[in-house]
């Protein structure tokens, strides 16, 4: 059966290609009035990647991209250049990978979310207040004495579409979670694969 590609959820737009979604048949999209935005980024070095171990806060005990809120007055990317330095000590010339719009209980804005990457980095990686930094492999038995990436100890569908921030291919993708904070759950979830980053326009 063909793809039916009108299908991209609310809040988002593209140029797709593919996508993959999932979750409870006939659930519905959260509305929302408001949303935040918020930045993620990853470093992919050949078969390695940087991840954080979350110590306190919004996914405490989670390994994630190193990121946080968009500050008044800034960019995104500047957002995101600034969290990378202040949670994992480095710099790096990130570049836009896609957008991840997650909406929560408990809070009526949806978090829109811009995921960078980058491919090398300048100073030493170190451990801050907010997440401790460590390095995993990106391929699935391991690489050079380093783990999988942890999938199950970090936000559920981050399967979806971290394998294409590491495999460079721009995306949008959405999940909505139901239930109370750490203990929430995705009940629908779309993820699709964008033609090139000019399609980025949310
Ligand atoms: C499916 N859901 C999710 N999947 C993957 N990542 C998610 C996420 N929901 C939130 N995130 C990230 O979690 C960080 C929270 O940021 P958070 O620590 O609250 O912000 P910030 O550092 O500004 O806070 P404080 O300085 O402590 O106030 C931020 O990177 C944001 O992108």
């Amino acid at each position: 059966m063909p793809e039916d590609l009108n299908v991209i959820p609310p809040g988002l737009k593209g140029n797709l290609v593919h996508y993959i979604s999932g979750g409870e048949e006939g659930s519905l999209w959260k509305e929302y009035t408001n949303v935040r935005y918020y930045t993620n980024a990853f470093v992919v070095q050949g078969q390695k990647i940087l991840l954080g171990h979350k110590k306190r806060g919004w996914g405490q005990e989670k390994y994630n991209g190193f990121g946080g809120k968009v500050d008044a007055g800034e960019t995104s990317l500047e957002a995101a250049k600034r969290e990378l330095k202040e949670e994992a000590g480095i710099d790096a010339p990130l570049e836009h990978a896609g957008i991840l719009l997650f909406l929560t209980d408990g809070v009526d804005w949806a978090f829109h979310i811009d995921i960078y990457r980058a491919d090398s980095y300048s100073g030493e990686v170190q451990e801050s207040e907010e997440m401790k930094p460590e390095w995993f492999s990106t391929l699935p038995e391991g690489t050079d004495g380093l783990s999988s990436i942890p999938y199950s100890k970090m936000w559920e569908t981050d399967e979806c579409w971290l394998p294409l921030v590491i495999a460079n291919k721009p995306f949008v993708g959405r999940a909505d979670f139901v239930g109370d904070k750490d203990k929430s759950k995705p009940y629908k979830w779309w993820y699709g694969v964008l033609k090139d980053e000019e399609a980025f326009d949310v």
